[in-house]
């Protein structure tokens, strides 16, 4: 039976009363009602909140087909997107497939190897990358809501290039896809002047609440992901996170902990996993939290931390430096792999105390041990935890947190589905270069 996610908060408790914690439940049941009628700021992007089960299956039957192509022919699929237009889709790929994904033999891979572009303005990436490229059958699937973020308009229109060069123009049609919105923009007016195969980011959705769109399903896809799992968990979280009592929903709770933390000075979130694999997954929580909730000079500031890796360098400062954080650990009960240390007959490193135990063992207690003397050092500890890291959780995890963060912005008395705040670089930036009609 498919088990839940499920948050716990036993090692916050000293830092709150029952009673505070009480007087949320009414604030949290006004955010609810703002969220679920649209009545809120930004009510009019809040498409993701049942789009587990209303989103087109027309549309997504057609992205299976695409994506069953691409896996027989591309050896190389490149994802070019930033921001929400890519985070999600590689958490996904982090998490759920294997570390050595792309070093892996063709056949086992069962598709091709998948990269990244556009979501920095480096020219040793993007040049090394195409160069690594060179000999590849390569497919490109660029991402962009608004169709006109500059880092990744820059790498497709360097990468679209590359392929027009390669396999002339009419071949090169054949091999992007272009996920965008189903109207404006420079990069839909490109496509269906090119006729490239499109893909639709919805209106009501921001692109930071658009993993579980054409936005991320297409590459999780082509990566063999099972995206019908996915969806099965996204779904099943719109269930379980659909009251708006905080003591029935576990990620109004979270969201209502969040902000009674931050409150009380608490200003710091740390998102801690102890997996690399879960290194993405915490850079996607980050845009979604950060943008959603960092305006108006207000905002908890997310950051995080792979433990325990980080616990031999910022793992001091969380025990003894400035006590304005707390921790929220994304825990995973069990991985597939089994290692067990083994037995030495000279026992010189000392380890033989630790024969047959496994890897998996000694992290628990690795995240046991921190969380605790974390939370005496003055960090409070939150804990969201997962069975194991298949497509079915993720969909739930994925879903948890937006619903989280929905919550929270509207808590904090912020729009938690604008961010005019980034407009100021780009701005600046736009100037520097001589941009025309930039004022
Ligand atoms: O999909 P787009 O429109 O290219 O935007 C990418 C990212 O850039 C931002 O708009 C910020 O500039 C994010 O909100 C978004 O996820």
């Amino acid at each position: 039976m498919k088990k839940r996610v499920t948050f716990d908060y036993i090692q916050a408790e000293q830092f709150f009363t029952e009673r505070e914690l009480e007087q949320m439940a009414p604030q949290v049941r006004k955010a609810h009602e703002m969220l679920h009628t649209g009545a809120g700021p930004g009510g009019e992007y809040t498409g993701w909140v049942e789009w587990p089960h209303v989103y087109d299956r027309g549309e997504y039957g057609r992205l299976k087909q695409v994506s069953a192509k691409i896996r027989e022919k591309a050896d190389a699929f490149v994802v070019i997107g930033v921001g929400g237009s890519y985070l999600g889709a590689r958490a996904a790929l982090e998490m759920l497939k294997p570390a050595f994904y792309n070093q892996l033999p063709r056949a086992q891979r069962g598709g091709p190897e998948i990269y990244f572009a556009g979501h920095q303005l480096s020219a040793s990436y993007t040049a090394q990358l195409l160069r690594l490229l060179q000999d590849k059958e390569v497919y490109v699937n660029v991402i962009s809501k608004s169709g006109t973020t500059l880092e990744p308009a820059l790498a497709f229109r360097l990468f679209r290039a590359f392929l027009e060069k390669r396999y002339g123009k009419k071949e090169a049609r054949n091999r992007i896809i272009a996920t965008t919105d189903k109207a404006r923009g420079a990069l839909k007016q490109l496509a269906d002047e090119e006729g490239y195969e499109t893909f639709v980011v919805p209106d009501s959705i921001g692109g930071r609440y658009s993993v579980l769109t054409p936005v991320g399903l297409l590459p999780m896809a082509v990566a063999g992901l099972d995206t019908d799992q996915i969806m099965e968990g996204a779904a099943d979280a719109v269930s379980l996170c659909s009251k708006s009592d905080i003591y029935a929903n576990p990620s109004y709770l979270y969201a209502a902990l969040r902000n009674l933390l931050y409150n009380k000075g608490k200003t710091i979130e740390l998102f801690v996993g102890y997996e690399p694999s879960l290194l993405y997954m915490a850079e996607w929580w980050k845009q979604l939290f950060g943008e959603s909730e960092g305006k108006g000079g207000k905002g908890l500031f997310p950051a995080s931390l792979n433990f325990s890796t980080d616990l031999h360098s910022l793992g001091q400062y969380v025990q003894d430096g400035r006590r304005d954080l707390f921790a929220t650990t994304l825990w995973i009960e069990g991985t597939r792999e089994r290692v067990a240390v083994p037995e030495m007959e000279n026992d010189l490193d000392g380890l033989n105390y630790l024969a047959g135990v496994t890897l998996d063992e000694i992290n628990a207690k690795a995240c046991a041990g921190a969380m605790l003397a974390h939370t005496e050092g003055g960090v409070p500890n939150l804990k969201v935890a997962v069975p194991e890291a298949t497509p079915y959780y993720f969909g739930q995890l994925v879903y948890f947190f937006e619903k989280a963060c929905g919550i929270s912005g509207h808590l904090l008395g912020v729009n938690p589905f604008d961010q005019p705040g980034v407009e100021a670089y780009k701005r600046n930036m736009f100037r520097l270069l001589g941009k025309p009609s930039v004022t």
